[in-house]
């Protein structure tokens, strides 16, 4: 069964976690070389909003998220989709109900930006206008590898919304971007939390702190925080996430977040 945004209807097998939630997961754990690099994750992700997943190098965010994408298979545990199983969708139904942007990408073939957005959108989209909306006409016959590093997440980012799916999972989007184009996208981001899912690994704190509207911090495989972005933004619980001391200081609209190293580390001033 089918919604009118052709989506599958999965709510006929609701569940206590992911029933109030678009995409969910329950209990989930992945294990490499038998350690745990995702550690009994559950989260219930709404329909509507714009979520950091802030944490450490190596927390798992990356792993997480390829799971909730539907790309990794859990070792225990499940991804649920309207609170059902999301490996009970299709591979087609699952590129169409959620968009993956992964922190690296190289496609098998060096083809060129349009090619690339063609084969993801089939042949009766308008090209040009895709192109023309997002400003990349300058890219459209570069070939792939040509790309900058910016480029590059820019025409990715923009293939992967083309089909304007309900949930994104963005993995470190912003990080090759120049300062305009990071504040763009977050704002187009931010934007599209309004009423869709988003979910973004983000290692710029100010600029997950200042957009989004709930944060969740991992640590060692675990989600050791998950509250209202303003809430974990004053709170020194931050800090032992990072294992820094942070000073927070007040730039109206918001509060920048300034790292020095703990004391005990010997190089705090
Ligand atoms: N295929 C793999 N084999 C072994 N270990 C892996 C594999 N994939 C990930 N890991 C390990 O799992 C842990 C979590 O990795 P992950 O990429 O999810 O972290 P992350 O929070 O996204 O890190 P970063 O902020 O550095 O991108 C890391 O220690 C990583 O080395």
């Amino acid at each position: 069964m089918h919604d009118p945004q052709g989506l599958p209807d999965t709510a006929a097998a609701p569940d206590t976690l992911g029933a109030q939630s678009v995409l969910a997961a329950q209990g989930l754990v992945l294990q490499h070389r038998g350690s745990r690099v995702v550690d009994q994750v559950s989260l219930a992700l709404p329909a509507r909003g714009a979520i950091a997943l802030i944490g450490p190098n190596g927390a798992g965010k990356s792993s997480l998220l390829s799971m909730l994408a539907g790309l990794q298979t859990p070792s225990q545990g499940q991804v649920l989709w309207h609170g059902a199983p999301l490996q009970r969708l299709s591979f087609a139904e699952r590129a169409r109900c959620i968009g993956y942007m992964p922190q690296r990408f190289s496609p098998y073939w060096d083809v060129t930006l349009a090619e690339l957005l063609q084969m993801r959108l089939g042949p009766s989209v308008d090209m040009d206008d895709v192109l023309q909306q997002h400003g990349l006409q300058a890219f459209a016959s570069r070939r792939w590898n040509s790309l900058s590093g910016g480029e590059q997440s820019r025409c990715l980012l923009t293939t992967v919304l083309a089909t304007d799916p309900p949930v994104l999972l963005a993995d470190e989007p912003g990080a090759a971007l120049d300062v305009r184009h990071r504040l763009e996208l977050v704002d187009a981001l931010a934007q599209r939390g309004r009423d869709r899912l988003v979910l973004v690994v983000m290692h710029d704190l100010d600029l997950a702190f200042a957009h989004f509207d709930r944060v969740i911090a991992m640590d060692r495989g675990r989600v050791v925080q998950d509250r209202a972005a303003q809430d974990l933004l004053t709170d020194p619980a931050l800090d032992a996430v990072f294992q820094v001391e942070f000073d927070r200081i007040d730039a109206p609209p918001q509060v920048l977040l300034r790292a020095r190293r703990k004391k005990e580390d010997g190089c705090a001033d």
